[in-house]
């Protein structure tokens, strides 16, 4: 019973939960639906923001005016201030959404909303990859990255429907994890901008190249040169 004494996450869990089977259950959703996913949001988001420095100069702007300069995120509350970040984030997984397509098979005959008869075993496959690059969902400039089109005039983060931005799939199967997943690549993401300069080490291709998978991995990693910032007087 070690575990009584530990207070990481699996430690904990399993002073909660009784039940082996649903402690298996927890444990692979964190590790199989938590852990790459989160990771791969994380790589196309320091590829971008290495390519547009005004968007990683206003996160650090944003984060100095909402927590103070060189004052750490401390509270839930803080978090939800950070418009700017949670817009970067969205726009990021946009373009580079760590399931980029999924499929589902239908169970019996069915009828899509718009009219279309699938046969039993149908594979129909959703691809939020494709989605965030179309013209008539996103408008001309679909390709670019603007964290801004996630703002209001008043510069509150404004939320799309689901069914449009489908990164965390919509409706009764959307992820489980979603908020969590959030809270994870806006807190690291804070973390290292504030602390180090992160600089691509080898030259940007025009588009990242992936692995095939389920989950969007970078063939070859994102190699990046890490600087400790100097910090600035309070
Ligand atoms: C940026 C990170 C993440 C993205 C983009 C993401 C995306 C998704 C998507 C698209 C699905 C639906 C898959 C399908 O079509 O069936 C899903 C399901 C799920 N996700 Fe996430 N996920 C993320 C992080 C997480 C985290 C951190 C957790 C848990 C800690 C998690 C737990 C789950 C679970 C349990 C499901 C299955 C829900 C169900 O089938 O009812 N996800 N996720």
């Amino acid at each position: 019973m070690g575990f009584l004494t530990h207070n990481d996450l699996l430690s904990r869990f399993m002073c909660t939960v009784n039940d082996e089977t649903y402690l298996r259950d927890v444990v692979i959703s964190f590790l199989l639906a938590g852990r790459d996913t989160v990771a791969s949001g994380l790589t196309s988001l320091f590829w971008l923001l290495a390519k547009h420095p005004n968007v990683e100069s206003e996160i650090r702007r944003e984060a100095d005016r909402v927590l103070g300069k060189n004052q750490e995120l401390t509270s839930f509350g803080e978090m939800k201030e950070l418009h700017y970040l949670q817009a970067a984030v969205y726009e990021s997984m946009r373009l580079y959404p760590p399931i980029q397509f999924d499929s589902k098979f239908c169970v019996d005959d069915d009828i899509l909303p718009d009219g279309s008869l699938l046969r039993r075993g149908t594979r129909v496959t959703y691809h939020p990859y494709a989605m965030g690059r179309i013209e008539e969902i996103w408008g001309p400039d679909c390709l670019e990255f603007k964290p801004e089109r996630w703002l209001k005039d008043d510069g509150d983060f404004s939320p799309e429907n689901p069914f449009k931005y489908p990164v965390f799939q919509a409706g009764f199967r959307v992820c489980l994890g979603k908020e969590i997943a959030l809270l994870e690549l806006k807190s690291v993401a804070l973390s290292l901008l504030r602390r180090f300069q992160i600089q691509l080490a080898t030259r940007p291709h025009p588009t990242l190249r992936f692995s095939p998978g389920l989950t969007a991995t970078l063939s070859g990693g994102l190699p990046v040169l890490i600087r400790e910032r100097e910090v600035a007087p309070a």
